[in-house]
């Protein structure tokens, strides 16, 4: 295969001090979970979908490619409303999977209903993220996969342009998108698919949640009600119109800059339904010492003036877990995070590079089993290294906000899932400075 897409270059930054409270209305790029299932369900489904307010970013634009190179027609063109004309899916084709874990996680399995030989790779850090037990799951379903190890990048999959289906077992306890990625494409498969997890808790149940509820949205039987079991009815998706919600998790370190400023952050435009986790991240904010309200014209997170420490279990929101412990470094007492061992397979080991860098800066941190024990004590001046994991880069601005002279060594990595990151990020800070 030729060498994957250059990783983007890095951009060293200066993460901006806030000198009083911010007071922000943010206009936030849409989802990258909610993009990602809407360009495979639609890719899978029988006519032409769109996708309105996608999220423009390396992880979807990589998404997009990789189902064009499978045979699907996707029109990026209004950045706006894109367009999937699904068609028949077929290889041979090769798939960048950059470092997203949606794009290495899902479209192998849509690489099961082609009709050809798919390969896929990315970048060096996605060579040591998990996969194993969905390659594992693949062959039990009767897919050849060829794997580097037990079961990493790069891969080979040779689909048959279809996939019988039936019940599988899978350990997903290092990512629910193993789960995910089997349920997006099981209604296309000849008998559907009952899948049972067997392992540790499967983390990240909103993302799950998510999943099932845009299947339905899409015709798909679903039944969720059991624990550790979900079961898809075979049967033709319906094209739709997909509207992308803002996305909650790149939401977060603007919300968290409310706690640590004592201002206020207002994001418009949120749905009264939301598919994402808006009563978890809620609760979490009010743990924290601040206030999430949803209101007719959208979500306001207000801080309280103290950021609070707490003991708590992340399982859910795991993704939240480089804001969270930016935020209990700034905070009252020390603060214990759980249930989040897992995120070791995420762009990077996040609980060791969460330990280094806030030690670095002055915390007293010690990583444990499964997560993070924070003990705040005097910050200073440090560069923190980004290891091109988006969240770390959010981490170190947050943190920036109270302590002057952090220094990101790559802010470009945010392009993951959101390049106006950096931009957004002072214009919320220096509109703040401007009216003191
Ligand atoms: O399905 C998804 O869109 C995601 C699921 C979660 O993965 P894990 O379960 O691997 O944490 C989350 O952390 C990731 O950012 C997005
Ligand atoms: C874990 C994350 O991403 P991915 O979809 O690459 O797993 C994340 O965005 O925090």
């Amino acid at each position: 295969m030729s060498s994957p897409a250059p990783i983007p270059t890095a951009q060293p930054w200066a993460a901006p001090t806030a000198h009083g409270p911010v007071d922000a209305a943010l206009d936030l790029p849409g989802s990258k979970s909610m993009t990602a299932r809407a360009l495979i369900l639609s890719a899978l489904s029988g006519e032409q979908s769109t996708i309105a307010a996608p999220l423009l970013a390396r992880d979807t634009e990589l998404m997009a490619d990789g189902l064009r190179a499978l045979g699907c027609a996707v029109s990026t063109m209004d950045d706006q409303r894109w367009v999937v004309r699904p068609g028949p899916l077929h290889g041979p084709a090769k798939i960048d999977v950059g470092l997203a874990g949606t794009v290495m996680r899902f479209l192998p399995v849509v690489a099961g209903l082609a009709d050809g030989a798919t390969v896929f790779d990315g970048d060096p850090a996605a060579r040591v993220r998990p996969l194993g037990p969905l390659v594992a799951a693949l062959r039990d379903l009767g897919v050849p996969v060829e794997a580097h190890g037990v079961g990493r990048l790069p891969l080979t999959v040779t689909g048959a342009g279809r996939i019988d289906g039936g019940p599988v077992t899978i350990d997903a306890s290092a990512s629910s998108q193993f789960i995910s990625a089997l349920l997006l494409a099981a209604p296309r498969f000849d008998n559907g698919l009952v899948i049972r997890h067997e392992g540790p808790p499967v983390p990240s149940a909103p993302h799950l949640r998510m999943t099932a509820e845009m299947l339905r949205a899409a015709g798909a039987g679903v039944d969720d009600s059991v624990p550790d079991l979900w079961a898809v009815e075979p049967g033709r998706l319906s094209g739709r119109s997909w509207v992308i919600e803002p996305d909650l998790s790149g939401a977060a370190p603007f919300l968290a800059a409310a706690l640590v400023t004592g201002g206020v952050v207002r994001l418009p435009g949120w749905p009264p339904h939301s598919a994402q986790p808006v009563t978890e991240v809620r609760d979490l904010i009010a743990r924290l010492g601040g206030t999430l309200v949803v209101g007719p014209d959208g979500i306001t997170v207000t801080g309280g003036g103290t950021v609070t420490g707490i003991d708590v279990d992340l399982s859910g929101l795991s993704e939240l877990t480089p804001m969270v412990a930016a935020l209990a470094v700034l905070a009252d007492r020390p603060s214990q995070l759980r249930g989040i061992g897992h995120i070791r397979g995420h762009e990077t080991d996040r609980i060791s590079a969460l330990a280094r860098e806030l030690t670095a800066l002055g915390a007293g941190v010690d990583a444990t089993d499964d997560g993070l024990v924070i003990r705040p004590r005097r910050l200073r001046a440090s560069t923190v290294h980004t290891y091109d994991d988006h969240r770390m880069a959010h981490a170190a601005a947050i943190i920036g906000l109270a302590v002057p002279g952090v220094r990101l060594t790559d802010v470009a990595c945010t392009a993951k899932t959101m390049p106006q990151f950096a931009t957004l990020w002072s214009g919320m800070v220096n509109s703040a400075e401007d009216r003191r």
